[in-house]
């Protein structure tokens, strides 16, 4: 008998299962292929799906528990758990409905459960829209919320946490005229010269994205290549490069860059970026502790980390991870600075940066980097950009990004910039 093809619903339901029961992250399924089955639109439906679950989670739980006994299989929870949000956000109850008790209808082991997802969905249809907004934002688990309370204090953890819940919206580097593209494309220009879409469907779609007139690329992701400042013609090494954001930005002011990273997968979507926006690189792919180029003008350490600062795009990453591997990537950052300064021209400068909350993939490396390297200096007039907030500035000279900075204007990443010279 032919397979029938796979829904957006039973893929977002499938990939839920491989985060919260395999501890795999939305990113690598993807990548690896997870949605390959589906068109498109589908495509994009399942993935909406699956992240505005994992942002949610603690609130259908908590409704759910309501009608549960105790907590059914993992696969049969997934499907309640999706269902909640969909109904929550408006869904129509019979699609809904129906199609989740088709789903399980069909699962291998838990198709006997099929009542139970009929009678606990029914019950959510009512529940859930009436009740969803007034359930507590979901919080950030123990493991990460300790050491950022430590760091950030209980109001500021708070206020992360609504950010995360209210996820993230789409922000382009523009190649040039930032006010006419964000007109054309129904957005705004940040302070920081970004343009932020609200909703934008189907981003190949989008005027300008075949062109090449545009990547994506989050506001605060943007800022370490403005604080760099590359002029033409200047030799950089773009350290860890992949999937290209930032190596985009330095070849498009004209740099002669050689970007670098570990993985060839990731190394290959800096290519594709580099030929769809017409621009020029050196791609590698190596390890960057074995890399022996240069000496170079400037180095752009976008160094592997937590990716703390992503949880508003990346909801899954709470869930995923337990911080386990944090001792290890500390590390390895320490490092790649060491590596990277052995790289430079006297002179030259090292824009070290993370998309993480946590200091201690941040402000604690710098700190500790100039006492292993005398005569390294923070270059505070780096940080003079337009739209970066003087508050943003740290005691030892980086730059502080928050998710709850710019609550207004719909939040930043998390991220961590220094800029040193040597
Ligand atoms: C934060 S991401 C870089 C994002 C990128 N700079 C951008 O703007 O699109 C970190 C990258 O470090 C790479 N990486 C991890 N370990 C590495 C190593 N030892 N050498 C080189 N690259 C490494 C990962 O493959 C990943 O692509």
């Amino acid at each position: 008998m032919k397979k029938s093809a796979p829904t957006a619903r039973a893929a977002a339901v499938h990939l839920l299962d491989q985060v919260l029961g395999e501890s795999r992250l939305l990113s690598d399924l993807i990548a690896g292929g997870a949605l390959d089955a589906l068109s498109p639109p589908d495509r994009a439906r399942a993935q909406r799906l699956a992240t505005d679950t994992l942002r949610g989670l603690a609130r259908a739980d908590r409704l759910l528990s309501r009608h549960l006994r105790k907590p059914p299989p993992l696969p049969v929870f997934n499907i309640l758990r999706a269902g909640t949000v969909e109904l929550a956000q408006g869904g129509d109850p019979h699609g809904v409905v129906n199609e989740a008790v088709g789903i399980i209808a069909r699962h291998p082991r838990f198709g006997s459960l099929k009542g139970l997802v009929n009678a606990v969905l029914r019950k959510m249809a009512e529940d859930a829209p009436r009740s969803w907004n007034d359930l507590r934002v979901p919080g950030l688990p123990a493991w990460l919320r300790g050491p950022l309370t430590e760091a950030w204090g209980k109001a500021a953890v708070a206020a992360m946490e609504r950010a995360h819940f209210a996820g993230a919206p789409l922000d382009l580097t523009i190649k040039s005229d930032p006010e006419g593209w964000a007109e054309r494309l129904g957005g705004i220009v940040l302070p920081t010269g970004s343009v932020r879409l609200g909703d934008p469907g189907q981003i190949s779609a989008l005027p300008g994205y075949a062109s090449g007139d545009w990547w994506v690329q989050d506001a605060a992701a943007a800022l370490p290549v403005q604080v760099l400042a590359p002029l033409p013609g200047e030799h950089i090494l773009d350290l860890c490069a992949a999937p290209g954001g930032k190596t985009l930005q330095l070849a498009h002011a004209g740099a002669d860059v050689t970007a670098l990273d570990l993985s060839a997968r990731r190394m290959a979507r800096v290519t594709e970026n580099l030929a769809r926006t017409q621009l020029t690189a050196t791609c590698l792919v190596g390890d960057a502790l074995d890399h022996r180029g240069g000496p170079y003008d400037a180095i752009l350490l976008d160094a592997p980390c937590s990716a703390t600062g992503t949880i508003r795009r990346h909801p899954d990453l709470p869930h995923a991870r337990d911080g386990s591997d944090f001792g290890a990537l500390i590390a390895l950052q320490a490092a790649m600075i060491d590596h990277a300064l052995t790289l430079l021209k006297p002179g030259g400068r090292l824009v070290y940066c993370t998309c993480s909350l946590l200091p201690d993939e941040g402000e604690c490396q710098i700190e500790e980097a100039m006492q292993r390297h005398p005569g390294l200096t923070p270059d505070r007039a780096a940080l003079d950009r337009p739209g970066i907030d003087p508050a943003w500035i740290t005691e030892e000279g980086g730059l502080r990004l928050r998710p709850d900075f710019w609550p207004d204007l719909g939040g930043m990443d998390g991220f961590y910039i220094a800029c040193l010279r040597r």
